[in-house]
């Protein structure tokens, strides 16, 4: 077994947890909570921005040319093109997507930043691979999941969103990220190994609770300083 394999075989139960999550139910059956969808997009925007950042600081400790290109393209991808599966949850929540941008990440958001930051920061290649890699492997296998459960049409609220996940680039970044990884594990100690199981079942398990962040609209508790809601990552 590939270390990849090994990793997605420990996170199998909170795999399996995500797929029976009531949010994704929802895209599923087609009736997310108007309100969930506007909490989800609000946070994901904020969280894909930082998502591009940790890329940047993964850039830093690449060594060859074909990586350092690898993450560019993934930033491009993330600004470019994973701007559509928001526009799909704002259509049916009938909100205009600017309105949505600019907001503090809730605790359970600003958590899983922080995790994959401090990977970023002080973790081996291995170990940052790991924290990232829960983010399109956990979205892959939900588009897959609906797509095989519902076999939507265009008629689905949520196609778009769907067919984005199930069979766009998603599919190619999980695959190049977990060859990085296996290749990475090929030459790394064993404590080196299980820092980065760990992070990647942090992450698996940040995925969940970010669903059920917006399914309940999680908030801080009491209202943060108006002009510091934005942290950029340190
Ligand atoms: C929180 C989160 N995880 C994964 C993805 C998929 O890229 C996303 N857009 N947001």
């Amino acid at each position: 077994m590939t270390f990849s394999e090994q990793l997605r075989k420990e996170a199998d139960e909170v795999f399996e947890g995500i797929l029976q999550h009531p949010f994704i139910r929802g895209i599923a059956e087609g009736n997310v909570p108007k309100q969930a969808l506007i909490h989800y997009v609000k946070a994901d925007y904020e969280y894909l921005s930082a998502f591009n950042r940790i890329y940047g600081l993964a850039i830093s400790k690449c060594e060859d040319r074909s990586d350092m290109g690898f993450f560019q393209e993934q930033i491009g991808f993330v600004l470019n093109s994973e701007i559509h599966p928001h526009e799909n949850f704002c259509r049916v929540a009938g909100v205009d997507y600017s309105e949505l941008q600019g907001s503090p990440l809730p605790p359970t958001a600003d958590h899983y930043v922080a995790h994959m930051s401090k990977a970023a920061y002080s973790g081996t290649i291995g170990e940052i691979l790991a924290a990232l890699l829960p983010c399109p492997w956990t979205y892959l296998e939900i588009g897959r999941a609906i797509l095989e459960e519902k076999q939507p049409d265009t008629s689905h609220p949520f196609y778009e969103w769907i067919s984005f996940y199930a069979n766009g680039e998603i599919g190619e970044v999980t695959h190049e990220l977990c060859r990085k990884i296996d290749r990475w594990a090929a030459d790394a100690s064993e404590k080196d190994k299980q820092k980065a199981t760990l992070a990647f079942i942090k992450s698996c398990q940040l995925e969940y609770r970010f669903w059920d962040m917006a399914y309940t609209q999680e908030e801080w508790p009491y209202s943060l300083p108006a002009d510091q809601q934005i942290q950029p990552l340190h």
